[in-house]
């Protein structure tokens, strides 16, 4: 686990060629671009956990059957210090830095009082998120990066706070099927309240542009919802979008703002100040996508953690969304460095088993209704919806499966009635050892592993002109810890989970987190389409990410 985990990656500035085996479709010309951490030491001192590892992007380019190999680390702002002062300098998310070398703590104090509203990291490492024409590195504090897709270069660093009041925002967005992309972050303590910002972020601007300005610049907010507690909002890494609703979890899992606020002079880390807080519920915010307000139903269940919601859609009256669940916030735990060693076996086990859970929300309230009752009527699920008093439901998941995380859909079917979760399949350790397609209505799994053989999260991408939901290939960088086996961009059928070609690069590939399919420009639109009535939706589906 050490090759995966801590050493650091050199990059491949240059594209190599990729000896694939097998046939890549003809139809998949384009770049996947993935992003992840790639740098876990710089000089003397090292980072603790993986999520603060410096961004390494990495692309693959597929063309005509060929494959392209090249990574880039982004250059930003704090990959320039860390590098220019040969040491950490930055704060990560399990690693607090010191900018200033000097230990004595008038010093510390000194420099306290500049951070006591710290200006968090550029360090992008988790995502890429795809603006009208622009892509940017994402990761979930105030700053994004913008990269070019092809050369990987890092660009502009973009500050949401210029465009939207936020903290901290999600390295999750949706996109509608215009291309808009619609977020989610935290306003901490502004003008005297916290609150959930959600915002939209137009994909073009109006009469276009060349170099222009960015969409950003007409980011707005769609609407907010106040955070229970002023001082202790909810942690969160994506949400869920339906036609008509956003589903939004306030979930347990907190940040405590006085302990950030002192972390700096304290020396520990933004980690130390998340907690689970499993007496807790968990609420289930339901906006109204027409209105912009938040339907006055209460909907609740109890203590969970939910990092990545899976789909939502709406169906008879009710609101089904799909979330990958823990029993507790144990799983960030699992990913500091110490425990990803030669001893992992030991000290990286999940408490808690990622499991796809269904909730399943009455829109409409029958005011008759008696309490305790079952508001939930659809056959097709055994999750509950029971009533109780002043406008309040509980509500009772149905199981679907265990050991999921990294899950992605045909984002054609995003916000729709859909069937199948392809995902990252998780055994007794958070590295996944599998992929997975999960069929939701036959409740049956097909599954693609190999001996030493870790994978990133699979990315669905439709055949040109398909009208099932999974006929498309599924895209995966799989690497090794067989020194014999060099990592390799796995393509598999997605209908039969048939390998139907593999691109190996003998480099040393990190393992990524997220990122996205950019299909080649001459892609054509009408032969995109799921259904050839729909060419616009169709488009955003094709290249509309859900990461
Ligand atoms: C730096 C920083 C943060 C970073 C969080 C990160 C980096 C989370 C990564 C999550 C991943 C990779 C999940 C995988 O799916 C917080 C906690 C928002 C708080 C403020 C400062
Ligand atoms: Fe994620």
């Amino acid at each position: 686990m050490e090759i995966i985990f801590g050493r650091n990656k050199k990059e491949q500035l240059e594209p190599v060629r990729a000896r694939v085996t097998g046939k890549i479709p003809a139809w998949l010309q384009g770049i996947l671009l993935r992003n992840g951490p790639g740098m876990h030491t710089v000089g003397e001192t090292r980072y603790n956990h993986w999520f603060d590892g410096l961004a390494l992007l990495h692309s693959f380019t597929i063309r005509d059957g060929e494959v392209y190999y090249r990574s880039k680390y982004l250059r930003s702002d704090t990959y320039t210090a860390n590098i220019e002062a040969n040491r950490i300098v930055v704060s990560e998310f399990g690693t607090m830095a010191y900018p200033d070398p000097c230990k004595n703590i008038f010093s510390k104090a000194f420099s306290y009082l500049s951070h006591t509203i710290p200006d968090f990291t550029d360090n992008c490492l988790i995502n890429i998120m795809r603006c009208g024409e622009d892509f940017y590195a994402t990761t979930e504090t105030n700053y994004i990066r913008k990269v070019n897709p092809q050369t990987l270069e890092t660009l502009e660093k973009v500050d949401y706070r210029k465009y939207v009041a936020v903290n901290l925002a999600t390295s999750h967005p949706h996109y509608d099927a215009a291309g808009n992309v619609l977020n989610v972050g935290t306003s901490i303590v502004d003008k005297g309240k916290t609150k959930y910002v959600i915002f939209k972020i137009p994909a073009s601007v109006p009469g276009g542009r060349m170099e222009g300005p960015s969409p950003l610049k007409d980011a707005e907010v769609f609407c907010s919802i106040a955070a229970r507690s002023l001082l202790s909002p909810s942690y969160y890494h994506s949400f869920g979008v339906t036609e008509n609703y956003i589903v939004f979890l306030e979930q347990p899992f907190k940040l405590d703002i006085l302990k950030m606020a002192t972390a700096y002079l304290r020396g520990v880390s933004w980690a130390s100040c998340l907690a689970f807080h499993g007496e807790d519920k968990t609420h289930i915010h339901v906006i109204d996508r027409r209105t912009r307000k938040p339907v006055p139903t209460k909907y609740y269940t109890g203590p969970m953690v939910v990092f990545h919601h899976v789909n939502a859609y709406e169906e008879d009256g009710c609101l089904l969304f799909d979330v990958i669940a823990y029993e507790d916030g144990s799983l960030y735990q699992l990913f500091y460095l110490a425990n990803l060693n030669e001893d992992f076996e030991e000290n990286s086990r999940l408490t808690s088993m990622p499991t796809l859970k269904r909730f399943v929300l009455p829109l409409h309230l029958d005011k008759n209704a008696e309490v305790g009752s079952n508001l939930i009527k659809l056959s097709s699920t055994t999750a509950r919806a029971l009533k109780e008093k002043d406008d309040q439901v509980y509500c009772q998941p149905e199981l679907l499966h265990e050991g999921l995380e990294l899950p992605r859909i045909n984002y054609a079917h995003n916000g729709k009635p859909y069937r199948y979760v392809f995902a990252a399949g998780v055994q007794w350790s958070p590295i996944p050892t599998k992929i997975i397609k999960y069929d939701i209505l036959t409740k049956s799994s097909l599954k693609w592993g190999e001996a030493h053989c870790w994978p990133a999260e699979p990315l669905f991408v439709p055949t040109p002109g398909a009208k099932d939901e999974d006929d498309g290939i599924i895209l995966s960088a799989i690497v090794s810890t067989d020194p014999q086996k060099s990592p390799f961009l796995l393509v598999l059928d997605a209908r039969t989970f048939t390998e139907l070609a593999r691109a190996s690069v003998d480099v040393e590939m990190h393992l990524d987190i997220h990122g996205l399919f950019i299909p080649d420009a001459g892609w054509d639109l009408g032969k995109q389409a799921p259904s050839r009535e729909e060419p616009a939706r169709a488009a955003a589906g094709r290249a509309a990410p859900r990461t």
